[in-house]
């Protein structure tokens, strides 16, 4: 089970995790900046083929790009395989089963699209919808109903074209999210992906709370052959990201993926907390692009979106990672937190491999939902 609970906001388990602002707020970060705290990955040897930046894919190979969008295409329908049994298979048989289009049959619906994790909201919307689409249309037949539907499921996640921004600037990123959701595989997916594109990517271990999450943190760098900066543990993540910030200036580094805190035992604590990091960029970084992003897992369903929900309290989030969406049948959840709180899912995770991370795309994924067979 994941430790959900930890953002579950009490501030009577706040345990003996102290991060008043008060303490640390006057630090001196010129100290930190001492030779030994930044990691011993931060030296002047600069492996070759991090400054190969002018390798970009040639123009032509837009054949090689293409049969790559068709094969993450596959992947996500096969992905997708326990949602679609969830969600469509249910559906289909209300289509089918139905002679006609009543109360009933919207009610079926309605405990359908519920039972699919989709969201109170976000399914009586796609049903508001979708009976003003059948009453405008004349449609009779609950057959005909199908791609009404899925129109309207679209239309519920539009929330505008989805920027990524970040890949192409110097940027900080920050990512969050409570314990065990996939936080730490991301970046490190994350970092491979942009190490891929030729970028110079730093990572920081800013989430200083356990110090496993650091050693995991490495693995990942050495993978994704990313710098890392870490701090001991229990250190002030402000001063990693301090260091951090420092470390990518001073490598021109294309983009600083900082693993920040989401394990905190309150709302208050969290929210000083990114705040003190936001605070150490504005002044050390401030011509950076920043990104929010905040990882929560699929398998928990409706618990992920009451997550984001806290988080886009606390912070403004600019983006959702949606991880574990191999193997569960609660992936309708990406269409409820589009829906429902209009944050763009902008990556899902597939699996546990440095590949297994997509740009997220909400037709693609509806698609890969409904046409199986067409697209197969
Ligand atoms: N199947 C699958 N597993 C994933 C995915 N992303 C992460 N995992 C697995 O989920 C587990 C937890 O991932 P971590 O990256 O350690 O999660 P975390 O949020 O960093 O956890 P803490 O370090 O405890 O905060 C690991 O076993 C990962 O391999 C995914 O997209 N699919």
């Amino acid at each position: 089970m994941f430790e959900n609970e930890e953002i579950e906001l009490s501030v009577d388990d706040a345990e003996d995790f102290d991060l008043s602002l008060d303490d640390a707020e006057e630090m001196e970060f010129e100290d930190l900046l001492s030779e030994d705290s930044l990691s011993e990955d931060f030296e002047e040897d600069a492996s070759a083929s991090m400054d190969e930046s002018d390798n970009a894919l040639p123009d032509d190979d837009q054949q090689e790009e293409s049969t790559k969008k068709e094969g993450f295409f596959k992947r996500l329908i096969s992905g997708l395989t326990k949602t679609r049994d969830n969600i469509v298979s249910g559906m289909d048989s209300i289509f089918s089963g139905f002679s006609k289009i009543d109360e009933e049959f919207y009610e079926e619906l309605e405990e359908t699209l519920i039972m699919g994790d989709i969201g109170v909201n976000a399914t009586m919307r796609i049903l508001d919808d979708l009976r003003d689409k059948v009453k405008a249309q004349h449609i009779k037949e609950p057959m005909a109903c199908k791609q009404l539907l899925i129109d309207s499921i679209k239309e519920q996640m539009d929330v505008g074209e989805t920027a990524y921004e970040f890949e192409d600037r110097t940027s900080v990123v920050f990512v969050i999210g409570v314990n065990g959701v996939g936080k730490t595989t991301t970046i490190g997916k994350l970092a491979g992906k942009l190490r891929a594109q030729n970028k110079k990517v730093v990572l920081a271990a800013a989430d200083t709370f356990r110090a496993a999450a650091g050693e995991q943190l490495k693995e990942w760098a050495n993978r994704a052959d990313a710098d890392l900066i870490g701090g001991q543990e229990g250190s002030d993540p402000a001063a990693v990201v301090f260091d951090a910030v420092s470390a990518a200036k001073a490598r021109k580094a294309d983009v600083l993926l900082c693993d920040t805190a989401g394990r905190l035992h309150n709302k208050k604590n969290l929210m000083d907390e990114l705040k003190k990091i936001n605070r150490v960029i504005d002044r050390e970084y401030p011509e950076a692009y920043r990104e929010t992003l905040v990882v929560l897992d699929a398998t928990t369903g409706q618990n992920a979106l009451s997550q984001a929900r806290e988080f886009n309290d606390v912070t403004d989030i600019t983006g959702v990672v949606l991880t574990k969406m191999d193997g569960t049948a609660k992936g309708g959840i990406a269409i409820a937190i589009q829906a429902e709180l209009g944050i763009p899912v902008k990556y899902i995770g597939v699996g546990e491999t440095i590949d297994d991370l997509q740009k997220f795309d909400a037709d693609d994924f509806v698609n890969a939902l409904f046409y199986t067979n067409e697209e197969e």
